[in-house]
């Protein structure tokens, strides 16, 4: 019950703390003969590390992979993949403030209560850098599932107040904010900076899509295809709320409006959000989930030392005004990796007789 390793056949275990040597992943039970290049994972990284724009962490890491193991030929053995990142431009010194205080809204206070001990610099392993690992085993996911014809895709769908409304997939990489929505893009993106200046932070929603998933993935009652995804996300850093389809708005929908009607050449449409009773219906999925304000700020809060004395925090150092950009890759990647697992599991139980 350690926590550090997701999925079941397709497992990943990620390793490393932020200003420790490396952050990485073993990935056990990826399928043989899948090629995969460095250039591959390395795409992906790139879109997830620091230093990115304005509007991103100054950190500057290169976030350069290493595949140790796995991979023979550009192709996939069967055996355990490892691959990890080097950490480089850490400032230690920066966090030494920290040492014996409990940032608010950080993870300082539970990781000190349950462990008793806790590496403080840049957050340890509850810093978004563990998500690197992630990355870099849904990188892999992602080649499985385009040669079965799914692909999935993230975006930032609002942030603060202002909404994406034209989702245009190819706009999602041209702009900073990955926004689909040139317009709503801009207006992001200068929201973000003066929310910056001003020392402060700002949350977001993010959208994912999955097209192509076949009818069938999920496992009943327990293992639904939506349950484990919403796992999948909520386990990333700072997310506090998932929904899928017309979700938290069902509220305000009956019964007649809510179902989706089927016809003979398929659904009418998709309130469901791609899953009927936990397994998925062939429709797209559609998930989306709310990220929190970054707790780092230059605000000063309230919060107390290790002693229990009451104190006061400005979190310096380098911070993300809003994650949002950089946790599109790391929602892909995770939305990918259950579909990989789901598709796994649902083949080796047809397979048996
Ligand atoms: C470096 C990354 O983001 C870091 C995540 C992070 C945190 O507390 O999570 C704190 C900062 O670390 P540092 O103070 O060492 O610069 C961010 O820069 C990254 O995600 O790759």
């Amino acid at each position: 019950m350690a926590g550090n390793s997701f999925g079941r056949i397709f497992k990943i275990t990620t390793f490393g703390e932020s200003h420790g040597k490396a952050v990485g992943v073993v990935v056990d039970g990826c399928p043989p003969n899948i090629e995969i290049s460095k250039e591959d994972i390395q795409r992906e990284l790139d879109r997830r590390r620091p230093g990115q724009s304005e509007i991103t962490t100054p950190r500057a890491e290169k976030d350069e992979v290493e595949i140790l193991s796995g991979v023979f030929e550009g192709k996939t053995t069967g055996t355990p993949i490892c691959m990890l990142v080097y950490n480089s431009d850490f400032r230690s010194k920066d966090y030494s403030y920290i040492k014996d205080k409990f940032r608010p809204g950080h993870a300082d206070f539970t990781y000190y209560k349950k462990y008793g001990i806790r590496d403080y610099r840049g957050g340890g392993r509850s810093s978004s850098r563990e998500t690197i690992g992630r990355v870099c085993a849904g990188a892999i996911a992602k080649k499985i599932l385009r040669k079965l014809g799914v692909s999935v895709y993230a975006y930032v769908l609002r942030v603060g107040d202002i909404v994406a409304k034209n989702i245009d997939f190819d706009e999602i990489e041209r702009n900073p904010v990955r926004c689909p929505d040139k317009e709503a893009a801009k207006k992001m993106y200068d929201l973000i900076l003066s929310i910056k200046k001003e020392g402060d932070s700002i949350g977001a929603i993010i959208e994912v899509v999955a097209k192509g998933v076949p009818v069938g993935l999920g496992e009943p009652v327990f293992d639904r295809l939506n349950a484990e995804l919403a796992k999948a996300i909520f386990s990333i850093p700072a997310v506090k709320g998932v929904e899928f389809g017309q979700g938290f708005n069902v509220v305000n929908m009956r019964g007649s409006e809510n179902n989706d009607e089927i016809s003979s050449k398929g659904f009418l449409s998709n309130n469901a959000g791609g899953t009927l009773g936990g397994i998925s219906s062939g429709e797209d999925i559609v998930l989306r989930f709310a990220i929190k304000p970054p707790s780092s700020i230059l605000i000063s809060r309230k919060s107390i030392t290790i002693d229990g004395e009451e104190c006061e925090i400005i979190t310096e150092g380098r911070h993300d005004p809003c994650v949002a950009p950089r946790v599109v890759p790391i929602a892909e990647a995770m939305v990918s990796l259950v579909l990989v697992d789901y598709y796994l599991i649902d083949r080796v139980r047809k397979n048996i007789f």
